[in-house]
């Protein structure tokens, strides 16, 4: 395997979460570890497993290099796996390079022209490549040839060059973003879902036995249900449940120790951190439970504007914790529920009243 560039994106202000989807220095460290090796060991995301399974095989089949593959969703999900796995399926090397990465058509072409026959090519972040690097892989994916310019104005000629079949896998956290012409050159698209409880659970024990670690079901449900739908939170949260089993008890993970230990580490049972809580609060304390406007909100708790709009409240809302309206954040009744809170006569989560604020 050859990587061209670091695919994760260590400043955004994610990074140093416990609860951030974005890969830390320890997870790089550690993912190859516990990366599944072919498809049957993937765990969940039935649909996209069994349609990528016939679309490998029928590759395989014809002796052919496989479809293009697009792959969306959030990161720590599992793109840059199933890239591996498509790779190992199809008994193919792999390059691993990212969007951002690519800045000048000639950063692709020279990824291209390297590339061996049936090589599988993944380009994370496909959506942050630059325009004309993108306009290079058009041609590139649909008839394995790219034009390289020498010269600059009118002495520029281009030069056809042929390349080897190969399979471009892309991956992005924003298929919406993706040009048209781009994501229909791609043969597959799978959109990658957030994981349910049972299948994090399934990815804590996993995970747990190849680091030899000892779990319990209840241990592995506690995790499970902080980890906000992510195989990469899940596996973070259970390194940091074994150090403190290590150190407080005998090693052994049960529902108390993943328990303690999480809220140790601020994680509560639902997986918001300190900053989802503050943001929260702040909204139900403060504001009565909105509306109130993100710049408010962002004063209150101390934060930038974005960091509370990109990092904070994605999450929220997913739980349905928080509303965005036109007329500011509103928190939903669960949000009260959530932090044993009552809500004020009228508003919403006050149990039987109106809902007067149109949340
Ligand atoms: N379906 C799964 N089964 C078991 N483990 C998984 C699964 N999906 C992801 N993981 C684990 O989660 C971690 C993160 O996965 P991966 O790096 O593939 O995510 P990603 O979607 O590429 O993230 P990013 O967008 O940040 O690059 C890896 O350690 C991997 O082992």
């Amino acid at each position: 395997m050859n990587w061209d560039e670091t695919t994760e994106d260590a400043a955004t202000p994610q990074a140093d979460r416990l609860v951030g989807a974005s890969a830390d220095h320890e997870d790089q460290a550690v993912e190859a570890a516990l990366r599944p090796k072919d498809l049957g060991e993937f765990i969940g995301q039935e649909r996209v497993r069994e349609q990528l399974d016939l679309v490998l095989r029928a590759a395989r089949v014809r002796g052919a290099t496989a479809d293009h593959v697009l792959l969306s969703g959030a990161p720590g999900l599992g793109k840059t796996t199933l890239s591996m796995i498509i790779a190992a399926e199809m008994g193919a090397p792999i390059r691993i390079t990212s969007g951002p990465a690519i800045q000048h058509a000639g950063d692709l072409a020279a990824i291209l022209s390297s590339l061996q026959e049936g090589e599988v090519l993944f380009l994370d972040e496909i959506h942050r490549m630059s325009r004309p690097a993108e306009e290079m892989l058009y041609m590139a994916m649909e008839d394995f040839r790219v034009d390289v310019i020498v010269g600059k104005g009118p002495g520029a000629t281009a030069i056809p060059l042929e390349l080897p079949p190969f399979t471009l896998v892309g991956a992005t956290t924003r298929a919406g973003l993706l040009p048209p012409p781009l994501r229909d050159r791609f043969g597959f698209t799978a959109h990658m879902e957030f994981y349910g409880p049972p299948e994090l659970e399934r990815v804590i024990h996993r995970s747990a036995s190849l680091l030899d670690v000892e779990i319990d079901t209840a241990g592995a449900a506690e995790i499970a249900g902080r980890a906000r739908g992510t195989p990469r939170i899940a596996n973070r949260l259970l390194r940091r449940v074994r150090d403190y089993a290590q150190v407080k008890a005998d090693g052994q993970i049960n529902r108390d120790i993943a328990s303690v230990a999480l809220g140790v580490y601020e994680v509560d049972g639902r997986g918001l951190d300190r900053l989802d809580r503050a943001v929260l609060e702040a909204l139900l304390k403060l504001f009565s439970g909105g509306p109130v406007g993100l710049s408010t909100l962002a004063v209150a708790v101390g934060e930038e504007r974005e960091t509370v709009e990109e990092v904070a409240e994605p999450f929220l809302v997913r739980e349905g914790l928080l509303a965005r309206t036109p007329r500011g954040r509103v928190a939903t009744p669960a949000a009260w529920a959530h932090l044993g809170l009552t809500a004020p006569q009228g508003r919403p989560g006050a149990g039987g009243q109106p809902d007067l604020f149109g949340a």
